[in-house]
């Protein structure tokens, strides 16, 4: 159970925030995971939520991008409640909710049409360095169900950042990696809110976390 207040004062000075959350309430049956827990993740800053296991860190990520429903409080994405609309996930990427793949399509040939239908040319260079700096060169030609999990979260991180987007929401994103993998993770990270873009993540790797840089929101 928490409640906290995280995100610089005068969040909103730049314009709507990114994620507004106040009054938040989230149980269980009779257990209480989230209690009146306020946040706030302007546009162009990150927010690292940390806390033990069963905490409530999922639970806030899959309220925060409309996936779960709260039992009282009010969510405001860019000013609007989170929603299932194309209109909302053409703003939020996130790896909360496991996207599912075509089994005919290799792990590139995904990326490229995450890229193409958001608008992206996948042909402008983007993509090889993504690949390359995530480790994912080898694996192109290979089909994403055939992947490790570690493998699968490079892959996943790559397809969340392949398409433009204004907030990234990301459960747990070093999880799985390799050492080695986890800095450049970090770096693409404070690049894409150094770039204007909103981070709301979860995390249990304080290294990571501080790598990336921005708020703590521990719960
Ligand atoms: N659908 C559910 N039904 C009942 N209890 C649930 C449900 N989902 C989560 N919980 C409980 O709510 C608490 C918070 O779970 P949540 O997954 O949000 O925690 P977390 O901080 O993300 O944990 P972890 O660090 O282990 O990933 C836990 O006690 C969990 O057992």
């Amino acid at each position: 159970m928490s409640a906290a207040t995280a995100g610089p004062a005068g969040a909103t000075a730049g314009g709507v925030p990114a994620v507004a959350i106040r009054g938040l309430r989230v149980a269980y049956g009779s257990a209480v995971v989230l209690d009146d827990l306020e946040l706030t993740v302007p546009a162009g800053t990150a927010l690292c939520v940390t806390g033990a296991n069963g905490a409530g860190k999922s639970t806030l990520l899959r309220c925060a991008t409309g996936l779960q429903a709260a039992d009282a409080g009010t969510i405001r994405v860019f000013g609007r409640p989170p929603g299932r609309s194309a209109a909302f996930w053409r703003d939020v990427a996130t790896t909360v909710e496991n996207p599912g793949w075509y089994s005919g399509l290799t792990v590139r040939e995904h990326a490229e049409l995450i890229r193409l239908a958001h608008g992206a040319d996948p042909a402008d260079g983007a993509l090889d360095k993504l690949f390359d700096l995530l480790g994912l060169v080898p694996l192109a030609d290979a089909a994403p169900l055939t992947l490790s999990s570690g493998q699968r979260q490079r892959f996943l991180l790559a397809a969340v950042l392949a398409r433009p987007s204004r907030l990234l929401v990301l459960d747990e994103p070093e999880q799985r990696l390799d050492t080695d993998i986890k800095p450049v993770v970090a770096e693409l990270l404070r690049t894409y809110v150094a770039g204007g873009g909103a981070l709301l993540m979860a995390s249990h790797d304080p290294e990571f976390a501080a790598e990336v840089g921005g708020e703590r929101l521990t719960l």
